[in-house]
Order: structure tokens, then C-alpha cells, then sequence
């Protein structure tokens, strides 16, 4: 058995063979960016107005100007004015020509079309944004390795990109194993339970921008079990078991890895849950196998799938997604293995709930991810710093 940082250490070595797509900016949320992007153009592209207002050319004691014309948002071609006069201007509008200043109207007096101020509101060059100051044509406004934000679809769409080159996120296949295993759209037959895992997986992948998944159940049987992975091999990147990972004798998927000359990157951790969890690889794919309780299931895919699948994805920090936070009460560990705890969060600290069980779900409920209880501590007092890891 090797230790959970010994698992996460084989993973972040690993060369992941990553493909490129170009999608359209509204539908690339979650992706990184494989190319740096340039801007398509010098932005603002024109002199504007910062505020509504009016536009003049400033000179030294101004204190009123006569209005001749009005300038509003999206105006091609704003009208012309001389010394002495302004333009009623409105926030986003081209500048007049010849006008290098505007004055807000909050700081105006109007009289049909006079305005009078106070010399000291009219500043030189206020409130007018200049074409190019927030970028110029072809500079670099994403690098390559950037996540698509909302954030960055914004700054993207403000620069004419409609659309970015962006990994792709590995095609999965979710193979569900266990003869007792029962779809949700069927009654539940004697000795027969819920597909837990096949929903979670599901719901987990496509938090992650996964949308190639397949999902397979396999009964109990040697043969169906390595075929499956055969094929499953050949079709996706990456491959999910849930169950028949243990020594149980209708636990097939030790097998199905060897025959399929899957190579071991390592077969149970020491941690609780998910002890027999199994990775592999074969030709640039990865093969999972999740113990089947599926409390093991969701820890597991937290801790090692999910940040191998944002590798894929071209994720930079892939491996860091947890927090430190406070734990909330005195907690006692009596196993030596890091213990991964359905927990909440809870005023900024970390409430370890009730019914750790791997079999136990109601947790889940309440639970907003898991915390981890090192190996090496037993004793764990409130107050002391935890890795969270949200979902
Ligand atoms: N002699 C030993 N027995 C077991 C050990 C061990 O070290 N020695 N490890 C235990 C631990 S820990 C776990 S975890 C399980 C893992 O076993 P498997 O991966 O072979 O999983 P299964 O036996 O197929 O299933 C375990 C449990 O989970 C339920 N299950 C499975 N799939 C689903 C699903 N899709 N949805 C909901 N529930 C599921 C299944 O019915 C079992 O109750 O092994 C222990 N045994
Ligand atoms: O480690 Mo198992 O995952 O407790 O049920």
C-alpha cells in the first residue's frame, strides 16, 4: 500500500495526450485556453464619453457654453462644434471632434441652451476614454493556459474573439459493475440496489465540461468484464470503474486490467475510504477503478480523477483545488490511514457530519465536500488548519 501523497505524486507525473477544439466563447466556461489570444482591435475603437454629460474643448476659466447639438450612444458621427461651445453628450458616445473633455451633468446649471459651472468641475481631459487605452490591435489580452471565465468570455467578446482553441476534455466511459445493481427506471428486485454511482459520476463529469460519456453496466462475469474494458479502451480516454476492485469472488476488474495489459500505476492506498482504489494506463489512456461504496466512489473521483481530468483539460492547477480552513470542533481519528470526512462548511470553518460510512449517504445531503485527517494525526483539536476539498 502506498500513501495518498505517494498516489497524487504518480498522477501529476503523468504525460496526458491532449487534443485541441475551437469553441465558440458562450460554450467554452471551464476550459483553458491552448494558444494565447490577440486583440482584434484597438478598444474603446473610438474617443467616448465616460459619463452623461457635455463635451467641449477645454480651455483655462471656462465657466459656461452654449449647446448646439447632442451626441448619443452609438452615433456614427457626432456633430461638429466651435470655441465656446458644447455638446450634450451621453455615456459610451463618440467624442465631437475637437473635443477632448466632458463635464458631468450633475455639475451643470441649464438654461435652455446655456450651461454655466464652476470653472474647477471643468478638468482638462475628464471623463473621456481614449480609443486604445484598455488594449491595442494584436496585443496579447489571454495567454495561453488561461481558464475561461465569465470574466474572460467578457474582456474575449470586448476585443472581437468570437471564438478560442481550447483542450479538450478526455471522452469517459463510466463502467458500473455489480450484479444487484439496478437502474432507476426499474423496480427494485429482491437483493437488487439503487446505481448510486452512475448518476454521481455522471453529475460530477459534466460539472467538468465532460460531454463525450459513456455509460456501461456490466454483470458480475469475468468475460463480460474484460471484454467491456476492451472496448471501452478503444472508444475513450479515459475509463471509470465502480466496484469489483476488491477480493471479493465476483470481483472481476483486477482481471479485466491485467488481461487487457493495462499497466499499474498503483493498486490501494492507505486511506479511508476507497483502501482498494486501482489506477492504470495503457498507450496515453487512464484507467480508474473506484471501490464500489459509493461514498469511496465520490472521495476517490474528488481526489484523483477529478484533478487528472482537469490535467487533461490543460488546468495548470489541477492539484490544488482544496482549501485551508479551520476545523470547527475536536475531532478524534482511530484508523492509520488519511481519513477523507463528508463535511460543511459553516461560518468559514469545517463541521465534520455525522455517518461517515463509505455504504452511508445521508451526509451527502448536507455535505459541501470532504475533509482530510492526515495519516499522521489522530488528535485533531478545533481551530486546527484541514485541507477542504469543496465540490
Ligand atoms: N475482505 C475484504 N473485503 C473488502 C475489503 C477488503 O479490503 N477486504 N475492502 C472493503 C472496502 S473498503 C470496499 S470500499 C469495498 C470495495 O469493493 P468493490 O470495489 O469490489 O465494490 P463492490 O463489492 O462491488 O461494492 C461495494 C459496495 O458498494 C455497493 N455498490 C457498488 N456499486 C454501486 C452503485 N453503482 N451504486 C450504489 N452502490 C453500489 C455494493 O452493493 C456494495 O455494497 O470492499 C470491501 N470489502
Ligand atoms: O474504504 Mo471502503 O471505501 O470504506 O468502503
Amino acid at each position: 500500500m502506498i500513501s495518498v501523497n505517494e498516489a497524487k505524486a504518480i498522477l501529476q507525473k503523468l504525460k496526458l495526450s491532449r487534443n485541441v477544439q475551437v469553441l465558440p466563447i458562450s460554450s467554452a466556461q471551464g476550459f483553458f485556453l491552448a494558444k494565447p489570444i490577440s486583440s482584434q482591435l484597438d478598444v474603446p475603437s473610438f474617443d467616448n464619453s465616460a459619463m452623461d454629460g457635455y463635451a467641449f474643448s477645454w480651455e483655462e476659466g471656462l465657466s459656461q457654453l452654449e449647446l448646439v447639438g447632442e451626441a448619443a450612444a452609438g452615433a456614427a458621427e457626432p456633430p461638429k462644434f466651435e470655441k465656446g461651445q458644447a455638446i450634450r453628450i451621453f455615456t459610451g458616445a463618440p467624442m465631437p471632434s475637437g473635443a477632448d473633455s466632458v463635464i458631468m451633468q450633475e455639475k451643470v446649471e441649464r438654461n435652455g441652451n446655456n450651461i454655466r459651472f464652476n470653472p474647477e468641475d471643468a478638468v482638462r481631459g475628464n471623463h473621456v476614454r481614449y480609443k486604445g487605452t484598455q488594449c491595442k490591435k494584436g496585443d496579447i489580452i489571454a495567454e495561453a493556459g488561461a481558464k475561461i471565465t465569465p470574466g474572460l468570455v467578457s474582456l474575449l467578446a470586448s476585443v472581437g474573439v468570437k471564438e478560442v482553441p481550447v483542450y479538450q476534455a478526455p471522452k469517459v466511459s463510466i463502467i458500473i459493475t455489480g450484479n444487484e445493481i439496478q437502474d432507476l427506471v426499474n423496480e427494485l428486485q429482491a437483493g437488487q440496489i439503487y446505481n448510486a454511482n452512475g448518476p454521481a459520476l455522471e453529475s460530477w463529469l459534466r460539472k467538468l465540461q465532460v460531454d463525450e460519456i459513456q455509460a456501461i453496466k456490466v454483470p458480475d462475469q469475468k468475460e463480460a468484464v474484460v471484454d467491456t474494458l476492451a472496448q471501452a479502451l478503444d472508444q475513450n480516454d479515459l475509463v471509470i470503474f465502480t466496484g469489483g476492485i476488491s477480493v471479493g469472488d465476483y470481483d472481476f476488474v483486477k482481471n479485466a486490467v491485467e488481461e487487457n495489459q493495462v499497466e499499474q500505476l498503483f493498486y490501494k492506498l492507505k486511506q479511508r475510504p476507497g483502501k482498494p482504489l486501482y489506477a492504470g494506463q495503457k498507450d496515453g489512456k487512464m484507467v480508474f477503478a473506484l471501490p464500489g461504496n459509493p461514498g469511496s466512489v465520490l472521495s476517490c473521483f474528488l481526489q484523483y480523477v477529478k484533478p487528472v481530468i482537469q490535467a487533461w483539460k490543460g488546468d495548470e492547477e489541477a492539484w490544488n483545488h482544496f482549501q485551508e480552513l479551520p476545523l470547527a470542533h475536536d475531532f478524534e481519528k482511530k484508523i492509520t490511514l488519511t481519513q477523507f470526512l463528508k463535511a460543511r462548511i459553516q461560518n468559514g470553518k469545517v463541521e465534520v457530519l455525522q455517518g461517515q460510512e463509505s455504504f452511508n449517504l445521508i451526509a451527502f445531503g448536507l455535505a459541501s465536500g470532504f475533509v482530510e485527517i492526515p495519516e499522521e494525526s489522530f488528535v485533531v483539536e478545533s481551530g486546527t488548519l484541514l485541507k477542504f476539498y469543496p465540490w
